[in-house]
């Protein structure tokens, strides 16, 4: 469950990124979050995994009143979540099985478990032929393949996407939104930022619009009135 009330979010320099957002998340919801460049949608995502906090208001994420949560709590409130990136963030020096191990190697997992457990992620994400590879090997669509496999790899309950297909073929989009819903029909929440208007007609999820720091629309319906 992921709960805003009231939250607004002012940066230093003066900017009011988020404006008084209240809104409610389900576990097990599958949550697009549209809107133009700079309406605030990464500074959204940002105060959900705590790399910002709010200026004001209140937001809980499952159990937990982010307010309340101290700086070196926050490693394990992210352990609890797993992050797609635009621009991937893969470590090119390792192989596609060594970047996905070592997400579990550095929250303590066994050698054994990791053993066991890559080969079920990569085959999630149909990557199991590329295990040796390394990323610059790889083509867009399967360097974010890799990303998922590795947010996945701790089994999170919230997955957080800033833009996942934003630097794959428009084609491609499709099947890292297929996997997504695949994951979240296992139980995982997800919350995905995307400019790709195709995509959210589309799936047709709950569609969550950011405009100016406001929320503008929160719809399932949203498709259809931008149709
Ligand atoms: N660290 C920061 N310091 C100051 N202002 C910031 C910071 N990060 C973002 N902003 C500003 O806050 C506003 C919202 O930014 P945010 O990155 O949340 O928008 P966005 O909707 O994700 O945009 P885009 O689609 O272009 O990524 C913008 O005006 C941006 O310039």
């Amino acid at each position: 469950m992921i709960e805003f009330q009231d939250v607004s979010k002012i940066y230093s320099n003066g900017t009011k990124a988020l404006s008084n957002v209240n809104l409610h998340v389900n576990d097990g919801e599958f949550v697009f979050i549209v809107g133009s460049s700079g309406a605030g949608k990464s500074t959204f995502l940002k105060l959900i995994t705590c790399e910002e906090r709010p200026s004001e208001g209140e937001i809980v994420v499952g159990e937990q009143k982010l307010n309340e949560l101290k700086r070196g709590d926050v490693p394990y409130l992210r352990r609890t979540m797993g992050m797609v990136f635009q621009d991937f963030r893969l470590i090119q020096k390792m192989t596609v099985y060594e970047n996905v191990a070592f997400a579990m190697h550095v929250v303590g997992a066994s050698s054994r478990e990791i053993r066991r457990r890559v080969p079920y992620i990569l085959g999630l994400v149909n990557l199991q032929n590329k295990a040796d590879c390394h990323p610059r090997e790889l083509s867009g669509g399967e360097q974010q393949r890799v990303g998922l496999a590795r947010a996945l790899i701790n089994s999170p309950r919230l997955l957080i996407a800033d833009e996942p297909t934003g630097n794959i073929d428009p084609a491609l989009s499709f099947e890292i939104v297929d996997l997504f819903s695949e994951i979240n029909k296992r139980g995982t929440t997800i919350l995905m930022v995307t400019h790709e208007h195709s995509l959210v007609k589309h799936f047709g999820r709950r569609v969550i619009e950011i405009h100016g720091g406001t929320v503008v629309a929160d719809s399932c319906n949203w498709e259809v009135r931008h149709a």
